[in-house]
């Protein structure tokens, strides 16, 4: 790929750009233009070191001993779901012990959506829910409805309508803040505010949030949420993902899987579920140790990192993005539907086209890595951490290059 013809304001941009040392942090492979980190995050460079200690170090030398040792600095295993738990809370405007991690987005999100339904209000069955959501946010939901043998009602309207269908008789809101599809971002505050004067306990899912741009989830009065620890967190394939659950819930929301690593004390072996302080109730079984590390070795990436700065340049790099396609939009079958209003925008930009599949098999051979969604959308995403704007002028030019092979 030549660099030589990128234009000048786009690398005066780059020039500019305090976050531009981070891309060191990352392993990004030669020839590619990755814009899938809101799928799979890319490598943190710490991460393969981390993960060889934890392996080598941790488990093969020291053995069972690593769960415990170090346990009064909180450097022991057992605390490494808290530890990593802290280091998120910051990004999504929680305290720390507001914040639990393990288990996958799904799971959790069944665990907070039986704590949203423990704490709501009384005889209220409706979970509202965007149509559109994620498929395993209403997957789980008609699976937690089945056990309690259809006593609920799962709402589904589009997400443009919610704030009109947030009505007296809705126990839980269940919402994604930005849509995997378009990239259109949700006011959670607005949002949450408006819920919570009708009654509605608010479930956010943050997974295309957490880590793309600042969230403030304690400022927003918000209640319960989920997210990925394997997208703009870059913790790695499968990585453990998170849930929050506000302080003023602790006492009195259900923790649906209540094992023994959420136990106030586990190796009291008690008869009884006595839950652990804060969050980390919701921790059910034993951390997964490896992943944990890896999760929290690439969340040290962040540790400096200021979130409006990071907004800012997602904004950028969307911007950006939107404006070098703009002319391809006029020459091709490409119809924009991220939102180009900003407040409206996560970290992503989408297009529809009608060979929409077949277009990203071909940008993926020509190293421009998107997404296709069904059912005819191009997907787009950009992570302030590791992307410049060269990168996006090279993505540009090569939809480019594959529209008119096509063509
Ligand atoms: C909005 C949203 N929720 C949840 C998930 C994933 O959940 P899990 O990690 O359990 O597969 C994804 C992506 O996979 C997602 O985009
Ligand atoms: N976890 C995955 C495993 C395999 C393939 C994709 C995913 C995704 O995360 C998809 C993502 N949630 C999306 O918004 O499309």
């Amino acid at each position: 790929m030549t660099t030589l013809t990128i234009p000048d304001h786009l690398l005066a941009l780059d020039a500019r750009d305090p976050l531009a040392h981070k891309r060191g942090a990352f392993h990004l492979p030669r020839g590619v233009v990755y814009l899938d980190g809101n799928s799979l995050g890319a490598l943190p460079r710490g991460v393969p070191e981390r993960l060889a200690r934890a392996a080598q170090t941790e488990w093969g030398e020291a053995l069972i001993r690593s769960w415990t040792a170090g346990a009064d600095a909180g450097q022991d295993w057992m605390a490494l779901p808290d530890r990593v738990a802290a280091k998120i809370a910051r990004l999504i405007g929680a305290r720390p012990h507001e914040v639990a991690v393990g288990d996958s987005t799904s799971v959790n999100t069944f665990k907070v959506l039986v704590a949203a339904l423990g704490v709501a209000q009384p005889g209220r069955r409706v979970i509202l829910t965007d149509a559109d959501n994620f498929p395993t946010d209403l997957y789980v939901a008609q699976g937690l409805n089945a056990l309690l043998g259809g006593t609920l009602e799962l709402r589904r309207v589009p997400a443009d309508d919610i704030e009109a269908h947030l009505t007296e008789d809705v126990a839980a809101l269940l919402l994604t803040q930005v849509d995997y599809r378009t990239g259109r971002k949700l006011d959670l505050e607005a949002i949450t505010a408006q819920a919570r004067a009708q009654g509605i306990v608010t479930v956010w899912d943050l997974a295309h949030s957490a880590g793309a741009f600042p969230v403030d989830l304690s400022g927003a009065g918000a209640d319960f949420a989920v997210g990925c620890g394997y997208k703009f967190l870059n913790g790695g394939p499968g990585a453990p993902a998170f849930l929050y659950a506000a302080e003023r819930h602790h006492a009195a929301a259900p923790v649906a899987i209540s094992g023994w690593m959420g136990h106030a004390d586990p190796f009291e072996m008690a008869r009884d579920f006595t839950p652990a302080p804060g969050a980390r109730r919701f921790v059910a079984g034993t951390p997964m140790v490896l992943s944990l590390s890896a999760l929290d070795e690439a969340l040290d990436v962040f540790a400096d990192v200021d979130l409006d700065a990071l907004r800012a340049k997602s904004l950028s790099l969307t911007d950006t993005f939107i404006d070098l396609m703009e002319p391809l939009a006029a020459r091709f079958p490409l119809t924009l539907v991220t939102p180009r209003e900003h407040a409206r925008r996560g970290s992503q930009v989408s297009y529809r086209h009608p060979q929409a599949r077949e277009v990203m098999t071909d940008l993926i051979q020509a190293g421009i890595i998107g997404d296709y969604r069904t059912p005819d959308i191009l997907r787009f995403g950009f992570t302030p951490l590791y992307h410049s704007h060269a990168d996006v002028w090279q993505a540009a030019r090569g939809v480019q290059a594959v529209l008119e092979a096509r063509a």
